[in-house]
């Protein structure tokens, strides 16, 4: 049986990485098998794009040719992690998808939006995740999050705060346009409420409790 695609998507420091354990942490006790990855990277060909993406190294190309890198990886990523561990029946969960392209480098990038929906078409083709979980709050305090957090700040973490709420407009615009497919999940709440909220649209969309295998 094809098992189940889930993103997370939202601005810097909203708790994805935080909540993509807890909820392959829950779905392991229910019995579902799950594979954990994350963009960009996921696979060792495109965890080597990462490096240069996230360093910087790629910025003075522009975000045309992010794109196409970013792309690049996920094409290997998709082929070589997602495709395969969705064929076996786990549950791949992801940790930035589709839509953080369509975000940083559409609407903060201006690469034109029919553009990465051509590149999207070839590549993602019909790996569409299943459900987008976008966590949602203020960027001031997802930001604030990620410098308490200690670690080195990245290429994107360091644009200003007027780029990172125009980012969260566009997760959320995203959301609106495709609500059968996204659910935005207050990222305000503390770890336990929001961790609660993951599981239970979880459950309502995925119908997890008819699908889940016994343990
Ligand atoms: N609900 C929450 N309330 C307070 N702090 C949180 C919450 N969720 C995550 N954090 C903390 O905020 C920081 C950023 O979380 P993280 O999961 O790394 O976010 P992201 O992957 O979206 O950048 C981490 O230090 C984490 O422990
Ligand atoms: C997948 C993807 C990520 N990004 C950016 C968003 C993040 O700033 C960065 C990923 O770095 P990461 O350290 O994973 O950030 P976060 O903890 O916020 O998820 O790459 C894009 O610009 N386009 C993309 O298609």
């Amino acid at each position: 049986m094809k098992g189940r695609f889930i993103t997370f998507e939202g601005g810097e420091g909203v708790g994805k990485s935080t909540q993509i354990r807890r909820l392959a942490a829950s779905l392991n006790a229910l019995g579902v098998q799950t594979v954990l990855t994350r963009e960009p990277g996921g696979s060792p060909h495109a965890e080597e794009l990462r490096e240069v993406l996230l360093s910087g190294g790629a910025k003075h190309f522009g975000p045309f040719a992010e794109t196409i890198l970013f792309y690049a990886a996920r094409d290997d990523h998709l082929n070589t992690t997602i495709r395969p561990a969705l064929a076996k029946g786990s549950w791949v969960l992801c940790d930035r998808f589709m839509d953080s392209t369509r975000a940083y480098q559409g609407v903060l990038g201006e690469v034109e939006p029919a553009l990465i929906r051509s590149i999207e078409r070839v590549v993602v083709g019909s790996t569409v995740p299943d459900l987008t979980l976008i966590l949602d709050m203020p960027a001031r305090d997802g930001l604030a999050r990620v410098r308490s957090r200690g670690t080195a700040i990245d290429r994107f973490e360091g644009e200003s705060l007027i780029f990172h709420e125009k980012l969260r407009e566009a997760f959320l615009a995203i959301a609106e346009f495709e609500p059968r497919r996204c659910a935005v999940i207050d990222a305000s709440a503390s770890q336990d409420e929001v961790a609660s909220a993951i599981l239970g649209v979880v459950r309502k969309r995925l119908d997890l409790d008819a699908t889940r295998v016994p343990a």
